[in-house]
């Protein structure tokens, strides 16, 4: 199973140092990990210094890579499309990137099984740039897990969606994570999201990782309360689930 971790490692834009010295334990595949913080903290940043994108000190270990799968696959933020693709060709084309151009009959039905799994399959022959900002996320979710990543960044991969794509998405990259064994971090600012979908989560703030370890032990009144100034309890529903409740700003 692929295991991720990051030694020491840091990023910065020209002289502005973003974040230092960041390690982790072992991040296994099968499983989601929230990575939190306020705006600004430097999630974006991390995830790019991950995929290789950015340089900076510091060792980004991955182990037990699968042939046929990409080590990291980061999936931004923006999702603005520019292209004059569809949305098929679009995910076709993330598909064949880096392993050549020649499409097999496989390519084509594992395209059409993520569409299906998404529910975007009535999308494929529309043209990218004449898609809402939900369904172009969607489509860049599609066109990451076409990539059969062993190590997916998504960063805030649900900040477009309406609330019942939010779930279900979730939902299903948990069952995505767990049949694949992917090990996937995904940036969030809905802590709640974070609660109920990932097992870990890790805290970045002022240019530290301040906390990592199980959702329930890392997000707390107290994180809440330093982090990102906001009063809160943390309550189980119920159904038994914690769940946030904000009081105010501190
Ligand atoms: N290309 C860039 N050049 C210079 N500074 C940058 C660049 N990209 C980001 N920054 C700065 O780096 C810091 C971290 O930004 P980053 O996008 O990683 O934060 P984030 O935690 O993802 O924020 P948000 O939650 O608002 O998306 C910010 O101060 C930002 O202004």
């Amino acid at each position: 199973m692929v295991a991720l971790k990051l030694n020491d490692i840091g990023a910065r834009y020209g002289r502005t140092q973003v974040f230092e010295g960041v390690c982790t334990d072992w991040l296994k595949g099968g499983e989601l990990t929230a990575l939190i913080g306020p705006n600004a903290a430097g999630k974006s940043t991390l995830f790019k210094r991950i995929a290789g994108l950015l340089a900076g000190p510091g060792v980004v270990q991955v182990e037990d890579v699968r042939e046929g799968h990409r080590p990291i696959c980061y999936m931004p933020q923006d999702t603005g499309a520019n292209a004059v693709l569809t949305v098929y060709e679009s995910v076709l084309l993330a598909a064949k990137q880096g392993s050549g151009w020649r499409v097999a009959d496989n390519d084509l039905s594992e395209i059409d099984r993520i569409l299906s799994a998404l529910r975007i399959t009535d999308l494929a022959f529309r043209d990218l740039g004449a898609l809402s900002g939900g369904q172009r996320q969607l489509v860049a979710i599609a066109q990451a897990l076409v990539r059969k990543p062993e190590v997916l960044l998504m960063d805030e991969p649900t900040s477009a969606l309406d609330l019942f794509r939010q779930i279900e998405v979730l939902d299903f990259m948990k069952r995505v994570a767990a049949a694949e064994n992917m090990a996937v971090l995904i940036a969030l600012h809905d802590l709640n999201h974070a609660l109920r979908y990932c097992s870990q989560a890790m805290v970045i703030h002022a240019g530290r990782l301040v906390a990592s370890g199980p959702s329930a032990e890392v997000i707390t009144s107290d994180m809440l309360r330093t982090i990102y100034r906001v009063d809160a309890r943390i309550e189980d529903c119920s159904q038994g689930r914690p769940v946030i409740i904000v009081d105010g700003c501190v």
